[in-house]
C-alpha cells in the first residue's frame, strides 16, 4: 500500500482537500492536509475563480497545469465543466506558447517519457516504469519536429503529446490511468535551442536516416511489449518521416496519424456540413489544397477517397483535385514531389500558362475550385483578390483555413464572411466567437482533429480494433457531418465544441461498429455502445 506521502504527492490518487475524515483516518492523511474537507464542486469552484484572475491565457494554462500536476479528477473535473472555455488554453493555441518556453517554464515532468536517442538501451523498461504498473492503452506520440505551424521545438514538443491525451479523457472520457505521453529527443535543428543554455533536450542535430529509422522501430517495439494493446497516435512528425511512419504500422498494429487521418476525417466532416448548407454534390466540387504537407495531403487523400466512393473512378475522381505547395501549383515533372503528392500532380499540357502558375491568385483563377483549404503555415496567404476570385465562380465557396495556431491561419473567418458577402462556408483550425455580419450571426466551425481523434481512439479501443482502417476512418467522417442543422442561416459546418462529449461519442459508436462489422477485432465484442459506456470514465471522487 501507498504510504501517506506517496498518495499525496501522487496525482492519480491525490484528491487534496476532498479526502474525506474517514479517508484521512484509514490512509494516515489526518494533519497532512488542511482539517476542512471540501467537495469536488468546492474546490473546483475555488479553482475556477483563481483562473479568471491570471492575466492572460498562458497564466491560465500554468495555473491549470498545476493542478494537473497534483490532482488529477480535480483538473479533469474542472476542465469538463468549461470544455469550451478551457480548450483554447489547455490545448491549442495556447499550447504553442507553452511548447515555445518549455525550458523557462519547466516545473514537472507531468508523467511523460523522454526517449532520447542518444540512451537507447533501456526503452521498454524507461516505458514501464513510467506507467508504473498501469495499464497504457494510448500512447500519443511526437518527436517535435512539426509542431502545429510552428515547426521543430525538440523535446519541448513533448507538450503536444500531454495536451492531446488531456483532450481524449476531456471529450472522449479515456482514463488517464491509461495513457502515456512520450517524445521521441533525436535532436533539433532549431538554432535558438541549441544556443540556448536552457533548453533541456538533446543539444544535437536531429539524427536522421537509417539510424532515426532504426530508432522509431525500437521504439515501436518496445511499446508494444511493455504495452500489448496499444492504440498508437503519432503527432506532429515532419513531412519527410509522417506518411513513412504511418504506411509503414498502419496495416500491423493499431495505429494512427493525427495530423495526416485526423485531419483528413474532421476536413471532410466540415465539407459534408458545408454541402448540406450549400445543397451541392460532392462529385460536383474541384478541391484546391494549400500546402500540401502532412495535413495537406492526408486531407486531400480522405476527400479522393470519398469522391470514389461517391461513384466516380480513381481517374474521374483525380481530376477533380489541385495541389500547392512553395513550388506553386504542383506539376508531374518537378523531381521533388513526396510521395503522397505525386498522385494529385497535373501535366503542363492542361494549362496555357502553366509556367505562370507559382502563385495562389493565378491559380484560383486558372483552376476555379469550390473547395479550397490551408494547410500551409503561411499567415494571410487567403487575400482578399484570392477570394473574391474564388467567389466569383462559385455560389458558395467553402474556403478552410485550417493552419495553427491562430496567428498562422491564412485567413480570419470575419474577412473571408466580408469578402464573399456572407457566402463563404467557413471552417478554421482555432475557435472563433459566432460574428455578426448584416444582421446574421455567423457560426464558425472548428476543423480541429481534436473533435474527432478522440472518438475515434476510444473506438477503436472500446472494439478492441486490430487497425484503424479507411472504412472506420470514413464511417468517422460520416458520423459528425450528419449533425449539422443546414436550416439555420449562419449555421457553422461542424458542431460546436460545447457538444465535444456527445459527439466524440458519435464518433467512437461509429468506428468501433465499423470494426465490428469488418471482423477485425481481437476479442467478440457484442454491443459497442456498451462496450463503450464500460470504457468511460468520469472525475470524481
Ligand atoms: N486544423 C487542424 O486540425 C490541423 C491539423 C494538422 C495540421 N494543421 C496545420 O496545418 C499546418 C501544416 O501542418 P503539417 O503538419 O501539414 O506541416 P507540413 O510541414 O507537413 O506541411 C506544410 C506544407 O506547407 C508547405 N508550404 C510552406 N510554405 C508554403 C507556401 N508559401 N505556399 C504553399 N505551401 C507552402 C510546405 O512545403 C509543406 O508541404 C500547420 O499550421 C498545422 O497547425 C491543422
Ligand atoms: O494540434 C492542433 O491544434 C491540430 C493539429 O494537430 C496541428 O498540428 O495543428
Ligand atoms: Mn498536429
Amino acid at each position: 500500500m501507498a504510504t501517506p506521502m506517496e498518495i499525496i504527492n501522487n496525482p492519480f490518487l491525490n484528491k487534496g482537500t476532498g479526502f474525506t475524515k474517514k479517508e484521512r483516518a484509514e490512509l494516515g492523511l489526518t494533519g497532512l492536509i488542511p482539517p476542512q474537507v471540501q467537495t469536488i464542486q468546492e474546490q473546483a469552484d475555488q479553482a475556477y475563480a483563481q483562473v479568471q484572475s491570471k492575466g492572460n491565457d498562458l497564466e491560465k494554462r500554468l495555473f491549470l497545469m498545476q493542478i494537473f500536476n497534483t490532482n488529477h479528477t480535480l483538473f479533469y473535473y474542472l476542465f469538463s465543466q468549461h470544455v469550451v472555455e478551457f480548450m483554447p488554453i489547455v490545448y491549442d493555441p495556447t499550447i504553442a506558447d507553452s511548447i515555445e518556453n518549455y525550458s523557462e517554464l519547466f516545473v514537472d515532468s507531468q508523467n511523460a517519457v523522454y526517449l532520447s536517442i542518444d540512451e537507447q538501451d533501456d526503452l521498454e523498461g524507461t516505458l514501464k516504469r513510467a506507467a508504473a504498473g498501469r495499464d497504457i492503452k494510448i500512447i500519443v506520440v511526437t518527436d517535435g519536429e512539426g509542431i502545429l505551424g510552428i515547426g521543430d521545438w525538440g523535446t519541448n514538443g513533448v507538450d503536444i503529446s500531454v495536451g492531446k491525451l488531456m483532450v481524449y479523457t476531456a471529450a472522449a472520457g479515456i482514463n488517464p490511468e491509461n495513457v502515456l505521453p512520450v517524445v521521441l529527443d533525436v535532436g533539433t535543428n532549431r538554432e535558438s535551442l541549441l544556443q540556448d543554455p536552457m533548453y533541456l533536450g538533446n543539444k544535437h542535430k536531429r539524427v536522421r536516416g537509417d539510424e532515426y529509422d532504426a530508432f522509431v522501430d525500437k521504439f515501436v517495439a518496445a511499446a508494444l511489449s511493455a504495452f500489448p494493446d496499444l492504440y498508437l497516435h503519432w503527432e506532429d512528425f515532419g513531412r519527410m518521416n509522417a506518411a513513412k511512419i504511418l504506411k509503414k504500422y498502419q496495416n500491423k498494429i493499431t495505429t494512427f496519424n493525427d495530423d495526416i487521418q485526423g485531419t483528413g476525417i474532421i476536413t471532410l466532416a466540415g465539407i459534408i456540413g458545408a454541402l448540406k448548407i450549400s445543397k451541392q454534390r460532392f462529385t460536383d466540387q474541384t478541391y484546391l489544397c494549400f500546402g500540401a504537407g502532412s495535413a495537406g495531403a492526408g486531407i486531400t487523400n480522405r476527400i479522393f477517397e470519398e469522391m470514389v466512393q461517391e461513384g466516380l473512378s480513381e481517374d474521374e475522381a483525380r481530376k477533380h483535385f489541385y495541389m500547392f505547395d512553395k513550388q506553386g501549383l504542383l506539376f508531374d515533372d518537378m523531381d521533388d514531389l513526396t510521395p503522397e503528392q505525386k498522385p494529385f500532380a497535373r501535366k503542363r499540357s492542361e494549362f496555357e500558362n502553366a509556367n505562370q502558375l507559382k502563385d495562389l491568385l493565378s491559380v484560383v483563377k486558372a483552376v476555379h475550385p469550390t473547395i479550397l483549404v490551408g494547410t500551409s503555415t503561411v499567415p494571410g496567404s487567403f487575400t482578399e483578390e484570392v477570394v473574391r476570385e474564388m467567389a466569383a465562380h462559385t455560389e458558395r465557396p467553402i474556403i478552410f483555413p485550417l493552419s495553427n495556431p491562430t496567428r498562422l491561419a491564412e485567413a480570419k473567418a470575419e474577412d473571408l464572411l466580408q469578402w464573399t458577402d456572407g457566402k463563404a462556408l467557413i471552417a478554421t483550425g482555432i475557435p472563433v466567437k459566432p460574428i455578426e455580419y448584416k444582421g446574421v450571426t455567423y457560426h464558425i466551425g472548428q476543423a480541429n482533429n481534436a473533435l474527432i481523434y478522440p472518438g475515434l481512439g476510444l473506438g477503436v479501443i472500446a472494439s478492441s480494433a486490430k487497425v484503424l482502417n479507411d472504412e472506420m476512418i470514413s464511417a468517422a467522417a460520416h458520423s459528425l457531418g450528419g449533425i449539422v442543422d443546414p436550416s439555420e442561416q449562419g449555421a457553422a459546418v461542424l458542431p460546436p465544441v460545447s457538444k465535444l462529449t456527445e459527439f466524440s461519442e458519435l464518433v467512437a459508436i461509429a468506428t468501433g461498429q465499423s470494426a465490428i462489422d469488418q471482423g477485425i477485432t481481437k476479442d467478440e465484442v457484442g454491443d459497442v455502445k456498451q462496450a463503450i459506456a464500460a470504457m468511460k470514465w468520469v472525475p470524481e471522487y
